[in-house]
């Protein structure tokens, strides 16, 4: 709920913007997330058992004299006599302040509700600080501008202020009630009909002419509240705190409450009228003249507060429309919780970044003796809010519980001061903020190096050329004598800041942000963080920081890993890893906090893009219906710009090599990769080496399981077993799982011709089955493994035993080399035939010799009881020797082709990055 409108805009309005407005729900409405109410209760306890305890002794006497002498009960009714003789200012937990901005007093129904809310109120001494009724402040104004600028529609603007508060009377008040408001009312409005008609004759108005004008808003809101607390039976006063509230003026549109007097008025105020609920004005003070003044920006805020801690009450509430103060700005993270409680110094820190918490100025009064701010929904008001007090010392001390929130700064930019001049020389950050300074620049964040050849620091974009001229006219000499090598600006950043208290004493807090940023492959552009350590501060670049927002966030908030995936592919391992998400991602929701969203899927000719995840249950639609042209650029930008996924991966489930020859760009651009497709690995060793090297360079993760053994574990073996120092001396096995299949089932009376034709049916062959039985397949998967093994291998190095005739070399399709094929059934069955008649059988195997630096693929002859005679299926066998499996290798067996194993293979893959992005193992 607003105050003034005074309000000059803050650097980053982010929360303050970014409420989003709520419809009034039911009071039972459960919408309070985040907020464990037994906690909530152990607080809230906490800090009234504190208030209790303390005693008038234990608070600070100066600015506020000696509280002991103000421990007195309420005045029942006394003189003005009896009243200056003693102190009459009720104190203590009695008093429960409250406090309503214009949104709560928005109509006359809102009005009804807030004095429903002050009825329910138990408290014994109930003192609620209202604002203006919404947009009133506003239409003050306008009336004073209209006025001196000497336009007369002042008159019918005077009218609507009048129409509206008669309006909200009516339905709010009858009988004598609204007699007294109206004829009030009236005599207002004609006494501001001839101020308002003098400022328009001088053409000019005074600041506390136009300060009067406006604060008739509180004033008449105030009363309408009064009356309908009257209404019910309950006796209620109206507080006019321009007789109570002195301020004295500081300059640059703020004031100081100059406390002494104010409880002195409040004093002779509470002796003349004795009432238990007081409905005060917000927003408007007097200065020690007694000349009408405000209390500026958040006004109705402040008055609260001071007047919360003139009374010292149990607690302040400020009445809003939202929940609370969310972890971070709702509309960028969707998971942001409501923080059931934040200490004062985290609630200063989150004012800075525009969050919907109180402006540090309203903190401090209360502060100073320990009373709570409550921030509460009044549409909601199940929700029990935000509580910011004394941080709770029982609060637990894990890293999670120490950072409260993050919040973000945009429209910034970096100024690099930058020269080997700087060291040991004093007064050159004096000299640079001082050139800062007169060019009226605000300096959001400092960071200088130790070594001192650098200072860097943000402001505002829109001041930065102001800046960068002023620096360049101050060290117009040391640049010229390179003492200062330059003075460089760095456009388009934005500020993250982590907030919290405990962030000071728990070690870690910084790793896991700084982990969770380079995970998402973001640059920090400059780091700064006080030796309070309330907050650290990181810039980065504008365009990463939702998404730093949002990694930050999951990891500490616990909140899931998400992950946005894009599918390439949908042939048969594409569409079956879109079903295993399907069915699985429930589970990984509630099991592993793991979300996989498939923003995208696209094939050769269509795509399919969605904002927030397509619905896997119905993709095979979509791509009919709502497809467009697949454009490869567009499908990975979609997926790289979208703002909500923190960590993107796309998935490659084609055979095709320009798909993968995308993938050290994808890298680069922080994209993690994912494959079955054995292209890259197997292509040009220099593309791969480069590709590799950068994958090793980066936090971005390429994962390619399925292009050896498709689900099998082989890559992850072998990998096991380097990086524990073993040493590979050999890899041999049957490496396809279409050859593997042929082999096991070619005999009797099955010719060669129908085995294959299984075998693709089975979808165990390549797109073109021409490449398993061409043993380019299996010559692939030895380059890949030689090539893991720290061999530098190309295709080419691989003498390999081609089983396609050569008279269907030719064919121009694989479905005329399927049509063709039988015709050379004779020639297999004769080659079968010679083997089994030496006990033997054929296998098509491949060898990847360490020894020898070599690899092979050939089609072999093993005798029955070999193990690579039993196989069955699609099996791989794979057998590693090594130095510690000498004697026996390590061998892994199983299907090594087919949809589903493959796409499982992906899949675990996917899982595999999850985990690496912090899920939980
Ligand atoms: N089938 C299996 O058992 C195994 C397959 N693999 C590998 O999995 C990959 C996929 O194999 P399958 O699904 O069987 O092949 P498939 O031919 O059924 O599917 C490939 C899909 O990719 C699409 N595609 C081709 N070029 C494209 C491009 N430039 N952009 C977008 N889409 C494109 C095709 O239209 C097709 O839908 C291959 O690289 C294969 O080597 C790996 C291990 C086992
Ligand atoms: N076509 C391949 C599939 C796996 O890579 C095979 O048959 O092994
Ligand atoms: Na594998």
């Amino acid at each position: 709920c607003g105050a003034s409108p005074s309000r000059s805009p803050h650097p980053a309005a982010a929360f303050a913007a970014a409420r989003p407005r709520r419809r009034p729900r039911p009071a039972a409405a459960p919408s309070h997330r985040g907020v464990n109410p037994q906690r909530w209760r152990c607080e809230k306890t906490q800090a009234w058992s504190f208030w209790s305890s303390l005693r008038a002794s234990d608070l600070p006497g100066g600015l506020y004299g000696d509280v002991s002498k103000n421990m007195l009960k309420p005045a029942a009714a006394v003189s003005v006599e009896q009243a200056e003789a003693s102190a009459h200012l009720p104190k203590g937990d009695m008093w429960s302040v409250h406090k309503f901005g214009g949104t709560c007093m928005g109509t006359s129904q809102r009005i009804q509700n807030v004095a429903d809310i002050i009825l329910r109120d138990p408290s014994e001494r109930k003192l609620v600080v209202v604002s203006a009724m919404s947009k009133v402040t506003d239409m003050m104004y306008n009336l004073v501008n209209k006025a001196q600028s000497r336009d007369d529609s002042y008159i019918t603007a005077l009218d609507e202020v009048f129409e509206k508060h008669m309006a909200a009377a009516k339905d709010l008040l009858g009988g004598e009630d609204l007699a007294r408001f109206l004829s009030q009312l009236h005599a207002d409005v004609s006494n501001l009909k001839a101020m308002l008609r003098a400022i328009c004759i001088a053409g000019h108005a005074t600041e506390s002419f136009s300060d009067f004008v406006v604060g008739h808003g509180e004033i008449w809101s105030a009363q309408l509240l009064s009356f309908a607390i009257k209404k019910s039976g309950t006796p209620c006063s109206w507080m006019d705190t321009r007789e109570v509230l002195v301020v004295n003026p500081t300059g640059s549109n703020q004031v100081d409450p100059d406390y002494l007097e104010s409880e002195k008025r409040l004093e002779k105020w509470f002796a003349r009228q004795p009432a238990e609920t007081i409905i005060a004005t917000g927003f408007i003070a007097s200065t020690p003249e007694n000349i009408p003044t405000t209390l500026k920006r958040d006004g109705s805020d402040f008055s609260a507060a001071i007047i919360g801690s003139l009374v010292k009450a149990g607690q302040v509430t400020i009445w809003t429309d939202v929940d609370g103060v969310f972890s971070a700005d709702p509309r960028k993270v969707s998971e942001a919780v409501i923080l059931s409680t934040l200490s004062y110094q985290e609630a200063w820190e989150m004012s800075y970044f525009g969050a919907n918490v109180l402006h540090p100025r309203t903190i401090i009064p209360v502060m100073k003796y320990n009373i709570p701010i409550v921030i509460r929904n009044m549409f909601n008001i199940s929700a029990p809010g935000t509580m910011i007090c004394q941080q709770p010392a029982n609060e637990s001390g894990d890293l999670e519980a120490c950072v409260k929130a993050f919040a973000t700064i945009d429209k910034l930019s970096l100024v690099n001061v930058e020269g080997t001049g700087m060291a040991g020389v004093p007064g050159t950050a004096s000299a640079i903020f001082g050139a800062v300074k007169d060019v009226g620049a605000n300096v959001i964040m400092i960071s200088q190096a130790s070594s001192e050849h650098s200072v860097c620091f943000a402001v505002p974009e829109k001041e930065v050329a102001a800046v960068s001229a002023a620096l360049h006219v101050r060290f117009r000499e040391a640049l010229s004598a390179g003492r200062l090598s330059k003075v460089e600006v760095i456009h388009n950043c934005s500020i993250l800041a982590a907030v919290g208290l405990k962030m000071a004493s728990t070690p870690g807090v910084s790793a896991t942000l700084f982990d969770a940023l380079a995970k998402a492959n973001i640059n920090v552009r400059a780091i700064a963080q006080g030796c309070s350590e309330y907050n650290i501060t990181v810039v980065l670049k504008q365009e990463d920081c939702v998404r730093a927002l949002r990694a930050a966030h999951s990891r500490f908030f616990l909140s899931k890993t998400t992950l946005a995936v894009g599918i390439i592919g949908p042939g048969l391992i594409g569409r079956t890893l879109l079903n295993q998400l399907k069915d699985q991602a429930a589970v990984l929701k509630e099991n592993m906090n793991i979300d996989l969203r498939v923003m995208g899927i696209t094939g050769s000719r269509t795509m399919v893009l969605s904002d927030t995840g397509i619905d896997l249950a119905h993709w095979k639609e979509q791509l009919q219906t709502e497809a467009e042209p697949a454009n490869l650029d567009k499908f990975v930008d979609h997926l790289s710009e979208n703002q909500l996924f923190p960590n993107r991966v796309l998935v490659d489930c084609t055979a095709d090599t320009s798909v993968a020859s995308h993938y050290y760009d994808w890298l680069k651009k922080g994209i993690h990769v994912i494959t079955p497709n054995k292209k890259a690995n197997s292509g040009p060793l220099d593309k791969y080496l480069k590709l590799r090297t950068l994958q090793r360079a980066s936090y971005t993760h390429y994962f390619y399981e399925a292009t050896v053994g498709a689900g099998l574990p082989i890559i992850s073996t072998l990998r096991g077993l380097l990086e524990t120092g073993d040493k590979i001396l050999r890899i041999e096995g049957i490496f396809s799982g279409t050859l593997s299949y042929i082999f096991n089932n070619f005999e009797g009376t099955r010719t060669f011709s129908d085995v294959v034709s299984e075998a693709k049916e089975a979808g165990y062959t390549e797109p073109d089955p021409r490449d398993d039985l061409s043993g380019t397949d299996v010559a692939r998967k030895v380059i890949i493994l030689a090539r893991e093994s720290g061999l530098k291998l190309e295709l080419s190095d691989i003498p390999v035993r081609s089983l396609v005739p050569e008279a269907l070399r030719s064919c121009s399709t694989a479905d005329e080399y399927m049509q063709k094929l039988p015709s050379f059934d004779q020639d297999w069955a004769r080659e079968s035939k010679d083997a089994e008649a030496a006990g033997e059988v054929l296998r098509y195997v491949g060898v990847v010799d360490l020894v020898n630096k070599e690899g092979q693929v050939e089609l072999r002859r093993y005798k029955k009881d070999h193990p690579f005679a039993q196989l069955s299926g699609s099996d791989n066998i794979i057998a590693f020797t090594t130095s510690r499996y000498k004697e026996q290798p390590l061998i892994v067996r199983g299907p090594g082709a087919g949809a589903e194993v493959t796409a499982g293979g992906v899949f675990s893959d996917i899982l595999r990055l999850a985990s690496y992005l912090g899920a939980p193992s």
